[in-house]
C-alpha cells in the first residue's frame, strides 16, 4: 500500500523537477525579446517574420548562406519597413534597413551601440580570440586607438601620395598583364597598405597575396555561417562532443600559418635594425598585448585595408563595362583636365576639378556595396526609440543592400549623377562620410578617408589610359567577390600608343609598385 502510494508521488515530484529544468532550460535560449515577461517589461519590437519554435529564422538564414543567396534573402526581410526584428536562435537580430535608421541607432546612439557579442566561432575558433575587428569593446579600444593613429594621425597627410605612387605600378601591371586585371586590383591596396603599415614595398609573390585573399574571404564568410554563434551555450558541451569543433579549428590554423608567414617579413630583424615603421616603433613598442596579437592587429590594417577596396575596384570595372556610356562621361571630364592626347595623369589635385569622377566613385560604393551585412552591435542598455522599446542584448545590423537602394531613384541603375546637383551630396570625394558604405558609430571603418583617394587616383587614371569591355557573358548583379579567378570576364587594352608611352615613362621613375 505504502508503496503503491509513494511510486506515484515520487515520480511526481521527479516529473515537476524535469518540467522546471526544462522551462529554465527553454528560458535560457529564449532571445532578449522574448524574455520581456522574465523582466517585468513588455517589448515591442519592429515587425519581422514570425519563422518557427525555438530556431525562429535560424534555419532559412543558414541554408541561404550555404546556397549563395545571402544578398537576396536580407533584400527580403527589408520588405518589413525600415527595421526587421528576426528570432535567431538564442538571439534577437535587429536589421536596420535605410541610412536614417543607421544614422540614428548606430551613429547617434553609438554610446550603448558599440558592443559585439561573443562569436564563439568566427572570434573564438578561427581567429583564436585575437581579431580585434570581433573582440568586444574592453579588448578592442586599444588596438582601435592604434589603428586610428595609423591611419588618422601626422602621417595620414601622405597616404594621398603613397596612392599615387602604388598606382603607377597599378598601370603598368594592366599593361603588362591585362588579363590579371583582378589581382593587379588587390596588389594596390596591399601595395598602399604595405607601406604605410611596415614602411617597406610589397614583395610578395602572387600565391602568398592568394593566401591572404582565401584568408580574409574565408573569416568573412564564417562570422555567423554556424548554428553554435546563435546558441553559444554549446561550446559548454564537453569537447568531443563538439562535433563542429575541427572544421573551423583546421580553418583557424591555416590563418594563423598565412598571417605568421607575412608578420616575419613585417616585424623586422631580431636586432632591431629594420626601417622606422608602424610596426617596429608603435605596434611592438607601445602595444600592452602579446606578439601575437600584435600581430593579428598589423595584419587586420592591411587585410582590411586591402580586401574592401578591391573588391570595390571589381565593381568599378563591372559598372565600366555595363555602363559604357557613363564611363566615357567620366573620361571626356578627366580629358578636360588632362589633355585628350595622353597628356598627363590626374592626381590628386584634380579632384576638385573633376565632380563627375568624386561621383562615380561614390555610386560604385552605393550600387554594389562590398559589405552586405555589417556584422552585428549589442544593445548594450533597454531603449526606447520611435514607439518602440528594445531590450539590452538585441542586435542590431546594418544591412547594407537596402541601406543603399531605399529613397534612392531607380536604386538599381548605376547614375552618378545622383550624387552630382545638390549642395549636400554634390561636389568632392572627400565632403561627407558616405555612411552607407564605411558604417558608422565607435567601430566605424577607419580607412575611409585612404579608400576615398586610393580609389579616385585608380578609376581616373585607368579611365585615362584604358579601355573595358566585356570579355564574355556577364551579369551585372553577380561580382563573384570570393572568386580566387577572373570573377567576370573583360577585355583590358590600352588607350593608344601614346598613352602606352606615359604609362611607361611615368612608372619608370619608380621601382615595381611604385616604392
Ligand atoms: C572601399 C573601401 C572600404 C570599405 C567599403 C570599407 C568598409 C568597412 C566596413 C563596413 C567596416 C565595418 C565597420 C563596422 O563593423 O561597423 C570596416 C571596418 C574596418 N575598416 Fe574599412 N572599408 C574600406 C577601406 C578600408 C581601408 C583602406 C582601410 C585601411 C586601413 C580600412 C580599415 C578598416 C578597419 C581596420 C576596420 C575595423 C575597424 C574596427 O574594428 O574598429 N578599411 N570597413
Amino acid at each position: 500500500m505504502t508503496f503503491s502510494f509513494d511510486l506515484p508521488f515520487s515520480q511526481s515530484i521527479v516529473g515537476s523537477i524535469l518540467c522546471l529544468l526544462l522551462v529554465a532550460a527553454y528560458v535560457t535560449i529564449l532571445p532578449p525579446h522574448s524574455r520581456g515577461i522574465l523582466r517585468g517589461r513588455r517589448y515591442v519590437m519592429p515587425p519581422g517574420p514570425k519563422g518557427r519554435p525555438v530556431v525562429g529564422s535560424l534555419p532559412d538564414w543558414l541554408q541561404a548562406r550555404r546556397e549563395g543567396n545571402m544578398v537576396p534573402w536580407l533584400v527580403k526581410q527589408a520588405q518589413h519597413g525600415e527595421m526587421t526584428t528576426l528570432s535567431m536562435g538564442t538571439k534577437t537580430w535587429v536589421l536596420l534597413n535605410s541610412s536614417r535608421v543607421v544614422n540614428e541607432i548606430i551613429a547617434k546612439r553609438a554610446g550603448i551601440t558599440h558592443e559585439r557579442p561573443y562569436f564563439p566561432i568566427a572570434s573564438g575558433l578561427v581567429s583564436q580570440d585575437k581579431r580585434v575587428f570581433l573582440l568586444k569593446t574592453d579588448d578592442w579600444r586599444e588596438g582601435r586607438r592604434l589603428l586610428h593613429r595609423l591611419m588618422m594621425g601626422a602621417g595620414a597627410k601622405n597616404h594621398g601620395d603613397l596612392a599615387e605612387v602604388a598606382s603607377l605600378g597599378l598601370l603598368k601591371a594592366y599593361l603588362d598583364e591585362p588579363k590579371e586585371w583582378y589581382s593587379h586590383n588587390y596588389r594596390y591596396p596591399i601595395a598602399i597598405m604595405s607601406k604605410i603599415v611596415t614602411n617597406t614595398p610589397v614583395q610578395k609573390s602572387t600565391a602568398e597575396l592568394r593566401d591572404l585573399q582565401n584568408v580574409t574571404s574565408s573569416f568573412l564568410t564564417s562570422i555567423n555561417s554556424s548554428f553554435v554563434e546563435f546558441f553559444p551555450q554549446l561550446t559548454m558541451l564537453p569537447k568531443p562532443l563538439q562535433f563542429w569543433r575541427r572544421h573551423w579549428e583546421d580553418m583557424g590554423k591555416f590563418h594563423y600559418r598565412v598571417f605568421n608567414h607575412w608578420w616575419a617579413g613585417m616585424k623586422g630583424s631580431e636586432d632591431g635594425s629594420a626601417e622606422p615603421s608602424y610596426v617596429r616603433d608603435v605596434v611592438l613598442k607601445s602595444f600592452s598585448g602579446t606578439e601575437e596579437e600584435a600581430m593579428y592587429l598589423s595584419i587586420l590594417a592591411i587585410v582590411a585595408g586591402a580586401d574592401n577596396p578591391r573588391m570595390t575596384m571589381n565593381a568599378w570595372m563591372m559598372a565600366s563595362i555595363a555602363y559604357p556610356g557613363v564611363m566615357q562621361k567620366a573620361r571626356e571630364e578627366v580629358e578636360r583636365v588632362c589633355g585628350t592626347g595622353a597628356g598627363r595623369l590626374p592626381t590628386l589635385d584634380d579632384l576638385p576639378s573633376m565632380p563627375y569622377m568624386c561621383a562615380v566613385v561614390k555610386e560604385v560604393l552605393r550600387w554594389r556595396p562590398t559589405v552586405p551585412l555589417v556584422p552585428q552591435r549589442v544593445l548594450v542598455e533597454d531603449l526606447e526609440f520611435e514607439g518602440y522599446t528594445f531590450p539590452a542584448g538585441t542586435e542590431f545590423l546594418v544591412n547594407s543592400i537596402p541601406v543603399c537602394s531605399n529613397g534612392y531613384d531607380k536604386p538599381s541603375e548605376f547614375c552618378p549623377e545622383r550624387w552630382l546637383g545638390s549642395k549636400e551630396h554634390g561636389g568632392g570625394v572627400d565632403q561627407d562620410l558616405w555612411q552607407f558604405a564605411f558604417s558608422g558609430g565607435r567601430r566605424s571603418c577607419v580607412g575611409y578617408k585612404l579608400a576615398q583617394k586610393e580609389l579616385f587616383v585608380a578609376f581616373s587614371r585607368l579611365l585615362y589610359c584604358f579601355d573595358f569591355s566585356a570579355g564574355g557573358p556577364f551579369d551585372d548583379r553577380k561580382l563573384n567577390a570570393f572568386e580566387p579567378g577572373e570573377p567576370f570576364p573583360v577585355k583590358v587594352v590600352v588607350r593608344s600608343p601614346a598613352h602606352e608611352r606615359l604609362v611607361r615613362e611615368e612608372s619608370a621613375k619608380c621601382d615595381l609598385w611604385g616604392f
